[in-house]
């Protein structure tokens, strides 16, 4: 008689990621990261602030197993992994279809599965109209949302963000943390997101975590109080600007931690 596993039940309180006392000594003895503990749940969204140089990339790379810890314990409970670079990393030489389609395509799907992906992803993320542009055809905000396209169709549980909008102007940015917090509005992954802005970080997650400089470890951490879906006029708000304030400080206080 077959024996049939039940699915797993997928509930709000998924853990995605969880590190424990993760150290990460580069083979040329730099200690990048040290004790770290960092947790991220599904339909939760933690940012990461720390000063250059403190080891956020690494985290990252540790979590999409680009890198492996030397000491402790990082799990990831998922191999639908998404990476966004702060580069859009697109093929020149394809357009924006078929660059959205590329890691699908590296996975194998079917034409036909990707195509029906890659449609879906584009609409997700507003580029519908502009699927025969090559990237040299597109501003900044849109070469970055076409890498945001290609992650989707990998259906990420768990989505990683390398400073994806630092090198965008100050409206391009905040137009598409308001994009990206409707992508999280409809895909409710896990989100890590690394950043240099303070007030980015506030406004997109759910919890901020601080790294003191190198090597880095959590000196403090911040639940963002604000409802999802996040109202835009949260900005100018006074509480607001108060937490970036507290998480200002903090960074300060760690950087010479
Ligand atoms: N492959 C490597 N070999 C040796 N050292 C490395 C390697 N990659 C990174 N480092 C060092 O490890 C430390 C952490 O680097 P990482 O890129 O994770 O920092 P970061 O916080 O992301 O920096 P930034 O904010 O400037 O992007 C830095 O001192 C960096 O020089």
């Amino acid at each position: 008689m077959a024996i049939t596993e039940p699915a797993a039940p997928t509930t709000e309180a998924t853990t995605l990621l969880d590190f424990r006392d993760v150290q990460l000594t580069y083979p040329n003895g730099t200690i990048a990261l040290s004790g770290v503990d960092l947790r991220v749940d599904r339909g939760e969204f933690v940012t990461v602030v720390g000063p250059s140089g403190c080891g956020k990339s690494t985290l990252l790379r540790i979590a999409s197993g680009l890198e492996q810890a030397s000491h402790g314990d990082a799990a990831v409970a998922t191999d639908r992994v998404g990476y966004v670079f702060q580069d859009a990393t697109l093929l020149p030489w394809r357009d924006v279809q078929t660059n959205v389609e590329l890691l699908a395509e590296l996975q194998w799907q079917t034409k036909a599965e990707r195509r029906a992906k890659a449609k879906q992803a584009i609409d997700l993320v507003g580029l519908t109209g502009f699927e025969k542009h090559l990237p040299r055809q597109l501003s900044g905000g849109m070469r970055m949302r076409t890498s945001l396209a290609r992650s989707l169709t990998l259906d990420p549980e768990l989505f990683l963000f390398d400073e994806p909008f630092g090198a965008l102007d100050e409206i391009t940015r905040e137009y598409l943390n308001d994009e990206l917090l409707k992508l999280f509005a409809a895909r409710r992954f896990g989100g890590l997101f690394i950043t240099h802005s303070v007030s980015e970080a506030v406004y997109l997650s759910t919890k901020v975590i601080v790294m003191s400089g190198r090597p880095g470890r959590i000196v403090d951490a911040f639940d963002v109080p604000f409802p999802m879906p996040r109202d835009p006029e949260i900005r100018y708000t006074a509480e607001y600007a108060a937490l970036v304030g507290e998480v200002s400080h903090a960074l300060r206080e760690g950087h010479g931690a």
